[in-house]
């Protein structure tokens, strides 16, 4: 899939004293990493993304189709959030499994789909578990799992692991580097929109990064140049003394 997976047209959200007005561009295939300082509108962003609710003025399109009125489960776009939101009731194949279709009655070809996915996660014998029965890694593998089965082309992450440890989490994101090719089933990589509190994160892992800071994209480049550059003041600030110079 080529050409433009998702734009912000002036997207624009106001809430309690707060505006967000979005604009930007983001290429079919593209890893995007979006960071900046808290409060500054990152989940809103996502949020407008998956149509949790309506916007107040301006557009989101997905492959160049308007958004409006579309609602999040008929959007081309599938989110992750930190608590990764699995039903506490149902196992890990289960869960996994509504990535793929709503009903609980799989057909053998949707049964092997699930359980290939779980066995690339590493959860092949852990399929059986309900989610309190798992470790937060294992859990964000069914989310991802979960995600990837919905076979939608956007993946919107929320600090998707922020809870994990540093290695774990850098084992997460291998694999999240993985499904996104491997995945896919054409062979096109999806396209990720990924909320980070960490900015090394985004620069050994994303295509391109969009740093947001008061509501807009303030900035959005190469991941290897945008945070390495140091001449916007308000970069400088979010990052911190002697950081992003490598
Ligand atoms: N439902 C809401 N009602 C009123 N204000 C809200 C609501 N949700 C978020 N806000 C405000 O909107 C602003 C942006 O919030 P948002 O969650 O998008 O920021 P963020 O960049 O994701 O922050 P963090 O990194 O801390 O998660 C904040 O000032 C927040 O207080």
């Amino acid at each position: 899939m080529s050409g433009e997976a998702i734009r912000f047209e002036g997207a624009t959200r106001r809430l309690d004293g707060f505006e967000a007005v979005f604009d930007l561009s983001v290429a079919a295939g593209t890893w995007l990493g979006i960071i900046g300082p808290s409060g500054a509108g990152k989940s809103t962003l996502l949020d407008m993304a998956a149509g949790f609710s309506d916007l107040d003025a301006g557009r989101v399109a997905m492959f160049g189709a308007d958004m409006a009125g579309i609602a999040p489960a008929d959007r081309p776009l599938a989110m992750v959030f930190q608590e990764n939101n699995l039903f506490p009731g149902l196992d890990a194949f289960r869960n996994a499994a509504l990535g793929l279709t709503p009903r609980l009655r799989l057909s053998a070809a949707e049964r092997a789909e699930v359980a290939d996915m779980l066995e690339r996660v590493g959860l092949a014998d852990k399929a059986g578990r309900r989610p309190h029965e798992l470790s937060g890694g294992e859990r964000g593998r069914v989310a991802l799992a979960r995600a990837f089965l919905s076979r939608r082309p956007i993946l919107a992450l929320d600090e998707p692991f922020a809870a994990l440890g540093p290695a774990l989490r850098a084992e997460m994101l291998a694999l999240l580097a993985d499904l996104r090719v491997s995945g896919s089933g054409e062979g096109t990589p999806r396209t990720i929109l990924m909320v980070t509190h960490h900015p090394e994160d985004a620069v050994a892992h994303a295509d391109r990064i969009a740093f947001v800071e008061n509501g807009r994209v303030a900035l959005e480049g190469p991941a290897h140049t945008l945070l390495s550059q140091r001449n916007d003041a308000r970069l400088d600030r979010y990052l911190g003394p002697g950081r992003g110079e490598t």
